[in-house]
């Protein structure tokens, strides 16, 4: 039995909850603690989780999930320090910010304290998450193990060096989001066509189920899939054509170097936070 608190219940937070109730996680086993009084309470009667204030939500807790904005996580860092220097108990705080490098959150613990970053995304909401999982400096192996078993509960989880962590947040993290442009890219397309919207709908989201299932299958890669659906002379090698034309990868390219150079600029952010509060 491991107890979690996650810290900051917003829209990554509640995937989690979710993820992890939905796994078999006991309800005892989840605390959240939530700014914004009416979403605690909203969260602690759609999960069946208790929602407390952040001194009593750390007590004791094994596991401390910080769930807030980059620019949010020193100074909430800063009081789960406070709230945990005189425990006996070891808690490893597992930051799921973008951008914000272990560092800003091991400056802010007791010495040693151990600090693990997870880049998780929505779909654990339904058990499908992917999460990339990486050590700070005063992290062990038991607790990369421990953190890698709460995240394989709501997903798929890898194991990346700190380095990597902007551009994993740029393809898996903000992933689910160009998944669902280009569905409502396709929804709208076919409503253009003379599609009801709910046909359309159909369409595109069952696609995307039985695709992305495909590609999960562990048989053929994406491109070898692709050919397998392009007849010779048939529509989509019409369509790739044209979505090639158009410069689709180089979107994708641009889009991932967008995401990862703003994950890049949220770790200063963060960073620069953090020498003011040890400046000022
Ligand atoms: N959304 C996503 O798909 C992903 C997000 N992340 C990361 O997760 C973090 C949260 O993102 P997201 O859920 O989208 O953001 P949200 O703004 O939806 O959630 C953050 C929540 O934390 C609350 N909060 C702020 N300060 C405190 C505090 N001191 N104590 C308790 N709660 C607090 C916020 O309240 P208020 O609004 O009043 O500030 C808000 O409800 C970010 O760092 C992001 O980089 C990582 C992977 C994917
Ligand atoms: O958009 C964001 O900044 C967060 C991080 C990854 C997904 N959502």
């Amino acid at each position: 039995m491991t107890r979690i608190a996650v810290v900051g219940g917003g829209r990554i937070g509640e995937a989690l909850i979710a993820g992890l109730r939905e796994s078999g996680t006991e309800p005892s086993d989840i605390v959240v603690v939530e700014a914004v009084q009416a979403r605690a309470d909203e969260l602690a009667k759609k999960y069946n989780v208790l929602a407390t204030g952040l001194d009593i939500g750390c007590e004791g807790a094994d596991v401390i999930v910080v769930a807030v904005k980059p620019q949010d996580v020193p100074a909430v860092v800063d009081r789960i320090g406070d709230a945990i220097s005189d425990s006996v108990h070891e808690s490893i705080v597992v930051s799921l910010a973008a951008g914000v490098p272990t560092q800003v959150l091991e400056n802010k613990l007791s010495a040693g304290s151990p600090v693990l970053r997870v880049m998780p995304n929505t779909a654990m909401l339904v058990g499908h998450g992917v999460s990339a999982v990486c050590k700070g400096r005063y992290a062990r192996d038991e607790h990369l193990e421990q953190v890698v078993t709460i995240m394989e509960s709501v997903g798929l989880v890898v194991v990346v060096s700190e380095a990597q962590m902007d551009a994993v947040t740029a393809i898996s993290g903000s992933g689910p989001a160009y998944f669902f442009l280009l569905a409502e890219a396709m929804i709208d397309a076919g409503v253009e066509r003379g599609l009801p919207r709910d046909v359309a709908v159909k369409l595109a989201t069952g696609t995307a189920l039985g695709a992305g299932a495909m590609l999960t299958g562990g048989g053929e890669g994406p491109a070898e899939l692709r050919y397998n659906v392009s007849s010779p002379g048939g529509t989509t090698a019409a369509a790739i054509r044209t979505l090639e034309a158009s410069g689709l990868r180089a979107a994708v390219a641009d889009a991932v170097e967008a995401a990862a150079s703003r994950s890049r600029s949220l770790a200063q952010a963060a960073t620069s936070d953090d020498d003011d509060d040890e400046n000022g």
